[in-house]
């Protein structure tokens, strides 16, 4: 059976105000509704993300529209009337475990994703809850009328998981008015464990609240950007390797490694993303092991380096200046052997080059040089 997310998103978010419904406003980076689909569409755990929107809603939809596990339904008036129309929208679609969640929570993380998953093995239904530590008022015209024990209460979040049949039953039962998807279920008899949710966990629902998610996900990323430069003379020889291709060319390039200049200089980038020196103090040319070495093992320290302090390299881009050797024919040949030599997907690998216009030492012949950018991510 395929385990779904539910993502009601049809709301207008009339209490965050801003004009735009807030899951379509940007926050560090990008927009509400993307860190959220992305948590969910990026988990192993989930077959289908089923978003509800707002009929208005389409255009927002952009790249999403084509993404592989997303389908998309209209919503309700309300909440609840949201998540109906979703669930029926996956009936017959094979669905065992569903995770209704609001687009409003976007810092949701795999943890507390795999946390609810894990908790629907032993029970139809379990959501994430926060007990209240704050002392609890009742209060009226902004005076304390009274106190409320706050013993065994909890702020309740989402994503909220259940046995798909049973909450579509539940919900086709329900009057209807229900605060959450655990209302419905209980309604129905369904008993739901709970799970410890978190505090990072916010749901987007006063302007504040944007300033709030913005320090979350802008403090947890690591992102750095590095730039490496390399020139390379040219010697005698009837082929140059680039980017880790080899090219035939009536000269070869002088070093006292291979002298891929190219792969040096995302070399460099990398380590100095890193502010880890660059090649000469990790191989120092006095050291003569490194004659004549494959750059490769140069690259690849590099990578190992970054993953070793937690880095995942997000891109590369690499151009090579000179007349000749043409590099365009070679291009995608340099981008695969890169991207292979870092475990990358070749479309976070960019090989390109420009002459210098007959100008100076690449304009004269004497020589290649290399600029190349790498941005280091860490989650
Ligand atoms: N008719 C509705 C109402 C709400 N929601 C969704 O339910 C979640 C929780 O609702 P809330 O935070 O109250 O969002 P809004 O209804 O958009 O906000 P407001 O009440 O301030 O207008 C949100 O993800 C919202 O998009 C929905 O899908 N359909
Ligand atoms: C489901 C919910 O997120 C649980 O806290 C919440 O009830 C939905 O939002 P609303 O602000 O209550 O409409």
């Amino acid at each position: 059976m395929k385990t779904a997310a539910l993502i009601v998103a049809a709301g207008r978010g009339s209490r965050a105000g801003g004009g735009l419904p807030k899951q379509w406003r940007a926050l560090a980076g990008r927009r509400v509704a993307d860190w959220t689909l992305r948590a969910f569409a990026d988990h192993p755990g989930i077959d289908i993300v089923m978003l509800v929107i707002h009929p208005d809603d389409h255009a927002f939809l952009g790249d999403w529209s084509d993404h592989p596990k997303l389908r998309i339904a209209h919503g309700g008036a309300t909440r609840d009337a949201s998540v109906l129309n979703g669930l029926e929208a996956l009936e017959g679609d094979g669905v065992g475990k569903v995770l209704v969640h609001d687009v409003a929570r976007l810092c949701v993380g795999p943890a507390l994703i795999e946390a609810v998953l894990a908790a629907l093995d032993t029970h139809c239904g379990a959501a994430p809850g926060l007990a209240v530590v704050d002392a609890l008022w009742r209060g009226e015209d902004g005076i304390v009328q009274g106190v409320q024990d706050r013993e065994g209460l909890y702020r309740a979040q989402t994503p909220q998981g259940f046995d798909f049949a049973t909450l579509l039953a539940a919900h086709r039962a329900h009057p209807g008015g229900a605060a959450d998807d655990v209302e419905v279920a209980r309604a129905a008899g369904v008993e739901v464990a709970i799970v410890p949710g978190e505090e990072s966990n916010l749901k987007i629902t006063r302007p504040e609240d944007f300033a709030r998610a913005e320090r979350i996900l802008g403090g947890q990323m690591d992102i750095r950007l590095g730039n490496g430069y390399d020139v390379h003379r040219f010697g005698d020889g009837d082929y140059v390797i680039l980017c880790g291709v080899q090219v035939p060319h009536d000269r070869g390039l002088q070093g006292h490694s291979d002298a891929d200049v190219g792969m040096h200089a995302v070399t460099d980038a990398i380590y100095g993303a890193l502010a880890e020196g660059d090649i000469g103090r990790h191989f120092p040319p006095s050291d003569p092991q490194w004659k004549g070495a494959a750059s490769e093992i140069f690259l690849k320290h590099a990578v190992d380096l970054a993953a070793s302090k937690g880095f995942k390299i997000g891109n590369v881009d690499c151009t090579l200046v000179c007349e000749y050797p043409k590099v365009g024919p070679h291009a995608a040949a340099m981008q695969a052997e890169m991207a292979r030599i870092m475990g990358l997907d070749p479309d976070r690998v960019s090989v390109k080059a420009t002459t210098s216009e007959r100008l100076g030492f690449t304009g004269r012949g004497e020589g290649i040089a290399a600029l190349a950018t790498a941005t280091l991510v860490k989650p």
